[in-house]
């Protein structure tokens, strides 16, 4: 009973740094514990240090709605946000841990006549990338989530892409999940340990200086979201990403009233219910650069009041809790998954609102890119030099919700 208590207990080691590592990722979120696992598991690469200033999972990737789709229009896009949702259904094998992967279903709302012809552009683009999606009638969204008013006053629901196979995992279980599987695979993961400053010598990486002493290396991963920035700027280079609070709240729990997710990009709102009765309720992003983490009143106001007319039974909900995260927003809504001026030095980040879902695609092309030092077919077209090229992978009609 004691082994088997103490087996129940186990999860990761709180491990101590060592003075040098192969690889050494800065930021526990899903992305960087995503592609510390994938650099074992496909690479056979295990001298690994991650690095967290804070606890593991406690970003964005512990802060978000949890919506996985893959219903992007870009055929870049879709080849990574596929692979990473195809990844997702056999994760809790893959991990021996329960992610609680739900494909309940993702609808996005046509609410104007160009959503209309939007959606079903996308809808056709999809067909041709092999991303099961396929454009409904507002009879069929109703059939599929009662609680909608399909003919509101201002914003009539006129249809949605539908993606059966989208849904919701658990963030923190997913963190989690990846966490241990690193430390079995005897990766360091050190929590409370700041990256403080980033050392090169003739242009190539040579270390760390971080809140719990140096740590040497020839091999630097960034993926720190909201801060990328910060650590692009101790690398000596800048990233082309806006950081911006961006909330979410949910209301308390009431009976189960709605089993798919419902994305509405025209009212600028998302919702779905968790597991526990909760409404999960989203929307746009704060209107400047800022740091915080933070709820604020006037986005209660503005996302419940955007969604009040599609769904009337919120007008009578209480909220139980708010809060925010730092999203990393460049300018096509794409990902940068790429090497940097400084060699050895690689950056993921770029995810912005909507990088939950691509955690586990993520995590397999850096490792790749990682492993090889050049990137695959997968991050190929996400490279920072697109941004020099103005080959943008423009997405911000696909991002969750417009920003
Ligand atoms: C409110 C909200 C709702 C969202 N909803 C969705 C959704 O429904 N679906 C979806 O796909 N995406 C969603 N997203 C986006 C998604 O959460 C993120 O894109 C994703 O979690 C980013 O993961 P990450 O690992 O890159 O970053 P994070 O999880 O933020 O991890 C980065 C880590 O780096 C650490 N770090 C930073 N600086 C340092 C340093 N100097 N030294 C050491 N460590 C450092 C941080 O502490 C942090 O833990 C949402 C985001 C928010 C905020
Ligand atoms: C926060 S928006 C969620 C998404 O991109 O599906």
């Amino acid at each position: 009973a004691r082994r088997h208590h103490l087996g129940w207990q186990r999860a990761w080691r709180d491990a101590q740094p060592k003075r040098a590592y192969d690889v050494v990722i800065v930021g526990a979120g899903g992305h960087g514990l995503a592609t510390a696992y994938y650099l074992g598991k496909n690479h056979g690469i295990t001298n690994v240090a991650i690095l967290e200033k804070g606890w593991l999972g406690g970003g964005n990737t512990g802060r978000n709605t949890t919506i996985i789709r893959s219903n992007y229009l870009q055929d870049a896009s879709a080849a990574l946000y596929e692979k990473s949702r195809s990844l997702y259904e056999t994760l809790s094998q893959e991990l021996n841990y329960n992610v609680m992967y739900s494909p309940r279903g993702v609808m996005m709302l046509a609410q104007t006549e160009g959503e209309v012809r939007g959606y079903r552009r996308t809808a056709h683009a999809n067909s041709l990338q092999g991303v099961a999606t396929e454009f409904i009638g507002p009879e069929r969204v109703k059939q599929l989530c009662p609680i909608i008013e399909t003919k509101g006053p201002r914003y009539p629901v006129l249809g949605a892409l539908w993606q059966p196979r989208g849904g919701t995992a658990r963030h923190d279980a997913v963190a989690w999940g990846y966490a241990r599987a690193c430390s079995d695979m005897g990766m360091d993961i050190i929590q409370r340990c700041e990256v403080t400053g980033i050392s090169s010598e003739n242009g190539h990486v040579t270390g760390v200086e971080t809140t719990r002493g140096s740590i040497a290396t020839r091999k630097l991963a960034l993926v720190t979201a909201g801060h990328s920035s910060v650590l692009a700027e101790m690398a000596g280079f800048r990233l082309p990403i806006e950081s911006l609070p961006l909330q979410a709240l949910v209301s308390e729990p009431i009976k189960p009233c709605m089993d798919v997710v419902v994305m509405a990009n025209t009212v600028h709102g998302y919702m779905s219910q968790s597991d526990k009765g909760e409404m999960v309720i989203g929307g746009g992003t704060d209107g400047y650069n800022a740091y915080t983490q933070r709820g604020s009143f006037h986005h209660i106001e503005e996302t419940v009041r955007a969604l009040v007319e599609t769904f009337p039974i919120i007008s009578r909900l209480k909220m139980l809790r708010q809060w925010g995260g730092i999203v990393d927003m460049t300018g096509d809504r794409s990902p940068i998954l790429s090497t940097t001026p400084v060699g050895g030095i690689f950056v993921n980040c770029g995810w912005g609102t909507g990088g939950f879902k691509a955690i586990p695609g993520s995590g397999w092309a850096m490792a790749d890119l990682l492993a090889r030092g050049a990137p695959g077919p997968i991050a190929g077209p996400f490279g920072l030099e697109r941004f020099r090229e103005g080959r943008m992978i423009d997405e911000s009609v696909a991002a969750g919700v417009a920003h």
